[in-house]
C-alpha cells in the first residue's frame, strides 16, 4: 500500500486564533515530528487542493467560505480524513440537540452506575418567557443557558435563577435546566478518539434548602470551571473547596459512556462535563458537550493527540 511506505505525514489545522495559540503549542510540533507528522497551518480561505499534499484535516471554523472549501476538498480527495465532519459537529451547537445525544444512548449500563440529563425546557418566544408557565414541570432554581452554543462568549453567559422574579433578565430562546447539587464539582471527560481521560474542576457549590426558600432574583456566571484558584476566591461563590479528595466516577464507566457517544455523534474530537447527583451517587448527568475543546489542559496532550494523528493518517480508528 502507497500509506504504509511513506516515511512522513501532513497534517493540516484550520483553527481560530486563540485556539492555534492554545492548542499548536511547540511541545505538541515537536512530538509529532518526531513521530513522522508534519503539522501545518492551512489558510481557510485559499483552496485544500492548493496547500500540499494533505494525509489529515483538522479543524474548527464555522464560516461559510471554510465549509465550501472543506466540501470541495472532501468531494475530491475522499481519502483523506476530515477530522470530523461538520455536520456531525452542527449537532453540538444548539444545547438541546447537543442532549438528545445522551437521552437517545440505547447501550447498556454498567450496573452499578446510571446516566441521564437534567430536566430542561427550551423557550423560544420573549411571552412565553415573561409568563409563569415558562418552567413547565421543573422546579427553581434553574440554570439559564444560551441555546446557541456556537463558542461566542455570549454563549456561555448563564444565569442561575432562583424564582419568577430572577426571569425578568432573561432573552429567548432560552434553555432552563434544573439546578443539580453535585458536590461543586464537575468532571471533565476528554475524548481523543478511542482515548479517553477524566479531570476534576471546580464547578457551582450546592444550594442548600434553606438557600432555596430564600434566595431571590438571578445570579450570572460564565465559565466557572475555567476559573483560576486565585480568580475563583475573589468571586462571591468561590470557597477554599478541595477537589482533591473527590472521588473519580469509575473509569470502565466513563469509557463505555464515551465509546457510545463517539458512536452515535461520528465524533473524534469532543469532551464532556459530567456531574454526580449529590442525592444519588449512582446517578450521573452529562450537561455539556464541546467540539475539540481545550485540550491542552489535558495531561499528555502531546503525546496523546500525536497518536491520534498517527491513527488517522494511517487510516485506523476512524469514525
Ligand atoms: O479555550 P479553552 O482552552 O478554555 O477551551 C474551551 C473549553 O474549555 P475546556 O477545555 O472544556 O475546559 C470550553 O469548554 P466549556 O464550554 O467551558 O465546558 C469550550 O469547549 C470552548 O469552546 P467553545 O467556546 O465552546 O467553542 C473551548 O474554547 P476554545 O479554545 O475552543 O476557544
Ligand atoms: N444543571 C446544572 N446543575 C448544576 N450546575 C450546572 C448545571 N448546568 C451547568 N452547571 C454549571 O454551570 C457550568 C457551565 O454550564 P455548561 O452547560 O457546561 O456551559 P458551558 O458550555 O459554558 O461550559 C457547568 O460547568 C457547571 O458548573
Ligand atoms: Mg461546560
Ligand atoms: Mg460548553
Amino acid at each position: 500500500m502507497a500509506d504504509s511506505i511513506k516515511e512522513r505525514y501532513v497534517v493540516g489545522y484550520a483553527l481560530a486564533e486563540k485556539k492555534r495559540n492554545s492548542f499548536i503549542q511547540p511541545s505538541l510540533i515537536g512530538h509529532s515530528r518526531q513521530r513522522g507528522i508534519d503539522l501545518i497551518k492551512l489558510d481557510p480561505a485559499k483552496s485544500l487542493l492548493e496547500q500540499g499534499n494533505l494525509d489529515c484535516v483538522i479543524h474548527k471554523l464555522y464560516d461559510v467560505v471554510w465549509k465550501e472549501n472543506l466540501s470541495q476538498f472532501r468531494e475530491k480527495c475522499p481519502r483523506v480524513p476530515v477530522v470530523d465532519s461538520p455536520e456531525a459537529i452542527e449537532r453540538l451547537h444548539n444545547r438541546v440537540s447537543m442532549l438528545e445525544v445522551i437521552t437517545q444512548l440505547t447501550f447498556p449500563v454498567s450496573e452499578s452506575e446510571c446516566f441521564g440529563v437534567p430536566k430542561q425546557v427550551v423557550v423560544m418566544d420573549e411571552n412565553v418567557l415573561s409568563g409563569d408557565g415558562a418552567l413547565g414541570e421543573l422546579e427553581f432554581p434553574v440554570v439559564a443557558k444560551p441555546l446557541d452554543a456556537d463558542g461566542s462568549a455570549k454563549s456561555h453567559k448563564m444565569f442561575l435563577i432562583y424564582d419568577q422574579e430572577g426571569m425578568k433578565i432573561l432573552k429567548a430562546p432560552i434553555v432552563l435546566q434544573e439546578f443539580v447539587n453535585h458536590g461543586g464539582v464537575i468532571f471533565k471527560v476528554y475524548v481523543v478518539g478511542d482515548y479517553v481521560k477524566c479531570v476534576k474542576r471546580r464547578s457551582l457549590p450546592d444550594i442548600s434548602e434553606e438557600k432555596i426558600g430564600t434566595a431571590k432574583g438571578s445570579l450570572p456566571f460564565s465559565q466557572i470551571s475555567n476559573l483560576t484558584a486565585q480568580e475563583e476566591k475573589n468571586k462571591k461563590y468561590g470557597e477554599d473547596r478541595s477537589l482533591e479528595k473527590v472521588e473519580m466516577p469509575p473509569t470502565s464507566f466513563l469509557e463505555e459512556l464515551a465509546k457510545a457517544m463517539r458512536k452515535s455523534m461520528g465524533l473524534n474530537l469532543f469532551n464532556f462535563d459530567v456531574i454526580r447527583d449529590a442525592r444519588d451517587a449512582s446517578r450521573y448527568l452529562v450537561i455539556d458537550i464541546n467540539y475539540f475543546p481545550g485540550y491542552a489542559k489535558m495531561p499528555s496532550y502531546e503525546p496523546v493527540l500525536t497518536e491520534f494523528f498517527w491513527d488517522m493518517v494511517t487510516k485506523k480508528n476512524h469514525v
